[in-house]
């Protein structure tokens, strides 16, 4: 079993306890009483038609199966007040349990401590598991394409926009990336970090994020250590950086944020002005 096929055979055995706690009637009435979700598109400049700056989706990562326990987070909410803060312009929750550490209380606390759109974070297998992120407040879903069906990415993607939120489409390779656009993702990431091995290979960014066609917001996902990497993404044509084990390990990640954004948009006009 590959270890992606291994996390979300955990992802079911969880999956079940909570259906068996609140059934998909009790969310659909949930859902109906939650406030509208914000537009994680826009936020993410989809709707600009000139990228002059890099936005930065930053992540509440307690743990990998890469790299172990990251960070002993005891208050999501104020590292989400901090990532604010520091101009990040989505929050992402891990609510995965086994691998990640993380839970929807996570997603709770973090709700509540900001106004930005917030990111559920998780390995989404069932319907079951979007209804429940709207229900905690989530703005945007991710959606792996490895993991899913073509008729399940497409099904998964039109219940998502129904529900008036985003999802991240996320890509390890260029026949993932060709399902993408054919199911009409609008927001695409590319995970550098390899499913099989768990190796990040930042190259695999540059090498994809040709292929996507322009008007998308492309993400570049994993492996961003320093200003050098995010201008790396930035210069390639990343509309934003999907960022976890940096911000959490840094005891300063409000300033590490602004740093990342700076140095994202000197990448950018740098190659504006290449291109002239
Ligand atoms: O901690 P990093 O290297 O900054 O990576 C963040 C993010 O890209 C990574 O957590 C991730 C990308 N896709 C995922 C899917 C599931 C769980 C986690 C992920």
């Amino acid at each position: 079993m590959s270890v992606l096929q291994d996390i979300i055979a955990g992802v079911r055995e969880d999956l079940d306890v909570r259906k068996q706690a609140v059934s998909l009637e009790e969310l659909h009435k949930r859902v109906a009483l939650a406030p509208p979700a914000r537009d994680g598109l826009a936020a993410l400049g989809g709707t600009d038609t000139a990228r002059t700056e890099l936005k930065v989706i930053a992540e509440v990562k307690r743990r990998s199966p890469s790299k172990g326990d990251l960070a002993g987070i005891t208050d999501p909410a104020a590292l989400a007040a901090q990532y604010n803060d520091g101009g990040a312009s989505v929050i992402s929750v891990l609510t995965e349990k086994r691998r990640f550490g993380g839970s929807l209380a996570d997603l709770d606390a973090v709700r509540a401590a900001v106004d930005i759109p917030v990111l559920r974070k998780d390995f989404t297998c069932d319907p079951y598991m979007i209804w429940e992120a709207r229900a905690h407040g989530a703005d945007l879903v991710l959606l792996i394409v490895a993991a899913l069906r073509d008729d399940e990415l497409r099904d998964y993607l039109a219940l998502t926009h129904e529900l008036g939120m985003n999802a991240i489409v996320e890509t390890h390779t260029a026949q993932e990336i060709e399902r993408a656009v054919s199911v009409g993702a609008k927001i695409i990431g590319i995970n550098v970090r390899n499913l099989k091995t768990l190796d990040v290979d930042r190259g695999v960014f540059a090498a994809l994020a040709g292929m996507i066609p322009q008007g998308q917001v492309v993400i570049a996902e994993s492996g961003v250590r320093d200003a050098e990497d995010v201008a790396h993404y930035a210069s390639h044509g990343a509309t934003a950086i999907l960022v976890g084990e940096a911000l959490v390990k840094d005891a300063t990640p409000r300033e590490r944020i602004t740093e990342f954004k700076i140095a994202g948009a000197q990448a950018i006009r740098r190659g504006l002005i290449g291109a002239e």
